[in-house]
């Protein structure tokens, strides 16, 4: 097995993202050694309970000191406070890095508490699920997912360092501009996540009428709506609090086509409707075409190469 890549990690926070950093980091001896801290006593003890990591400090202070990385793992709105009460206390030469799924007001929110010497390298895994908390993490979760590094002016030697640890890991890397990285996110991610709290929201509000059957008969589309709006609340409320810009934006956009699609809908305009729909799957069988979706069944990938429709 190859030599750490880091002597000593600190995992500021353990939830998923730095509970499954762990567990990848353990799994390939990418780590001399793991600290971890959390802010909550129950987490600390379960994290300590589990091994999650080989030591567990009580304060975020304490586990920093002489780790040559550091990890910003909490939610994105404690970034700054964070960073505020380990700043004295990180070691010259360290890398500091956070995993925050908004870049711009987590860079707004640290950089300016960054001591002359550390580096800090902003980053975002691409990758997750709706469970939280010290127990969600695993191997695995970082395994052919994108991580964004956005260096934004970094020290190239610590980035690179960086980037070799997360590819260690599984993970394919890329750079991003922060204000770009948070536009791109807001149309992946935050709209989508918004728009399954809403429909399961509408549901949630036509029970009495539906007599629970919306539950009972999910369907497939429906049932990842209820797993999406599962995600921690917490970590939610801070991405759309902090990409607020972007996620207006493309709520904007997003409201635009709604009224476009209720308005065919109305009308009974069929060749709009028609349309597309046939333009957003030439969208997914592109995806799939490209490779980029690892999870799509087998018989989709070779039928829609062929460009037969599975359906009939
Ligand atoms: N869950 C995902 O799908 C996902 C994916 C990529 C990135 N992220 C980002 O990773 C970060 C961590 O998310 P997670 O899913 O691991 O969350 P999590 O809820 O599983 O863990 C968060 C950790 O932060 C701690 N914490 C919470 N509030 C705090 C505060 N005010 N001060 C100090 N510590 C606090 C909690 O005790 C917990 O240990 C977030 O910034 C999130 O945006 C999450
Ligand atoms: O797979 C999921 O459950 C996720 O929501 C993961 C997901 C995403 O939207 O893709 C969520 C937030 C992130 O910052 C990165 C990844």
């Amino acid at each position: 097995m190859s030599a750490p890549i880091y002597n000593r990690v600190a995992l500021i926070g353990l939830g998923l993202i730095a509970g499954s950093m762990a567990h990848a980091m353990r799994a390939g001896n990418l780590a001399g050694e793991i600290v971890g801290t959390a802010r909550s006593a129950e987490t600390r003890a379960i994290a300590a309970e589990i091994g999650l990591v080989d030591r567990v400090t009580d304060t975020a202070a304490k586990a920093v000191q002489g780790a040559d990385l550091v990890v910003l793992a909490v939610p994105v709105g404690a970034m700054g406070p964070v960073m505020e009460e380990i700043a004295p206390h990180l070691a010259p030469g360290a890398t500091l890095t956070d995993v925050g799924s908004v870049k711009q007001a987590v860079i707004e929110a640290v950089a300016p508490h960054v001591p002359d010497g550390v580096h800090f390298v902003p980053s975002h895994p691409l990758a997750g699920t709706e469970y939280s908390g010290p127990r969600s993490g695993f191997a695995t979760l970082f395994r052919n997912r994108w991580w964004i590094l956005v260096p934004n002016g970094a020290d190239a030697a610590a980035t690179d360092r960086l980037a070799g640890l997360f590819r260690a890991m599984g993970a394919n890397v890329d750079e991003m501009e922060a204000d770009h990285h948070d536009l791109v996110l807001a149309v992946t991610s935050h709209t989508p996540h918004l728009i399954a709290y809403t429909m399961v929201g509408v549901a949630d509000d036509l029970r009495r009428v539906t007599d629970s059957e919306v539950i009972k008969y999910s369907a497939a589309g429906f049932r990842d709506f209820t797993r999406i709006a599962a995600s921690d609340p917490t970590m939610w409320r801070d991405v759309f609090l902090t990409n607020r810009e972007a996620t207006l934006e493309i709520l904007g956009r997003f409201t635009e086509e709604l009224f476009a699609l209720q308005r065919a809908i109305r009308t009974g305009d069929g060749a709009h409707l028609h349309e597309y729909f046939t333009h957003t799957r030439a969208i997914r069988r592109g995806i799939i075409e490209a490779g980029q979706d690892t999870e799509a069944p087998d018989f989709g990938r070779s039928a829609l190469s062929q460009g037969k429709d599975t359906a009939s």
